[in-house]
């Protein structure tokens, strides 16, 4: 069981071998993540963001360099790590309240207590009429607050999120980031964020990474020291797009967004 502490990515690169070949694809980074905040990351498509968010959550290795989570070095299978991925990856022959207790079933936890954090969580994500269902009878954002609910159900000390609102429409997306804030036990859990989304990215976090492209490299690193809890007005504001138009010109500057 991992407390809540700081992430800290030490010298980290990932080189795959492809048909023969070493594909360069990540680093190095180094970069600490506080405790208790929420770190977006963003960057080009391929310049290995969803590499460096698996290799924090041992999901894979990197060929030099670490990354510690609360001192540790994650391996799969630890516990206080939750992860959120863009396909929900939910369980179609257990219902919804069953997929949400997978975890504790996991690391054999009190089920009763489990089950009643899971229907406040499920409630709390606007599906709470829904804990009976089968995952099929559920629009794809509804899916994904489950999925939400499944990764914050064992209060994850670690919560890593790999692009989680991209298949949903403009409209449910915005949504989610509200439900997320509300339901993401701000100070206690230290999240990590993948998007491509620059306006999810500054409204879900207390600081920006932006990303090269490949081997993806830390272009930036920006504060977000915008008021919580942030109503979805707070993207007229002009602090906001500040901070918006300055990731959008490192990805005009280098092409990858032209304007
Ligand atoms: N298992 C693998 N074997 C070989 N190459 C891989 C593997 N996983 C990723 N890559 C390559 O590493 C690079 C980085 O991939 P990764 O998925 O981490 O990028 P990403 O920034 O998350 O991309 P996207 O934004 O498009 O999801 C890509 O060029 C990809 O093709």
């Amino acid at each position: 069981m991992l407390n809540t502490q700081d992430i800290r990515i030490e010298d980290v690169t990932r080189t795959y071998g492809v048909r023969g070949a070493e594909l360069h694809a990540l680093g190095p980074i180094s970069v600490t993540l506080e405790p208790g905040k929420t770190t977006a990351i963003v960057g080009p498509s391929g310049c290995g963001k969803s590499t460096l968010l698996r290799i924090m959550g041992g999901l894979d290795r990197p060929s030099s360099g670490r990354v510690l989570l609360g001192g540790q070095v994650a391996k799969e299978g630890t516990t206080g790590i939750g992860v959120v991925f863009q396909r929900d990856l939910l369980l179609d022959w257990r219902n919804v309240l069953d997929n949400v207790l997978l975890p504790a079933q996991l690391q054999h936890r009190d089920l009763g207590q489990a089950r009643s954090r899971a229907l406040m969580l499920l409630r709390e994500l606007g599906v709470g009429d829904f804990a009976m269902r089968q995952p099929w009878e559920l629009s794809g954002g509804m899916r994904q607050r489950v999925a939400i609910a499944r990764a914050l159900l064992c209060d994850p000390a670690f919560l890593l999120m790999d692009e989680p609102f991209s298949a949903l429409d403009a409209l449910t997306r915005d949504q989610m980031g509200v439900l997320l804030q509300r339901v993401q036990n701000a100070g206690q859990t230290t999240s990590v964020l993948i998007t491509h989304s620059i306006p999810e990215a500054v409204f879900l976090s207390d600081r920006v990474l932006v990303m090269s492209g490949r081997p993806g490299m830390i272009l930036d690193d920006i504060p977000v020291d915008l008021p919580r809890p942030r109503p979805l007005s707070l993207r007229d504001e002009p602090e906001f797009t500040a901070l918006t138009r300055r990731i959008r010109m490192h990805f005009e500057r280098t092409g990858v967004l032209t304007a």
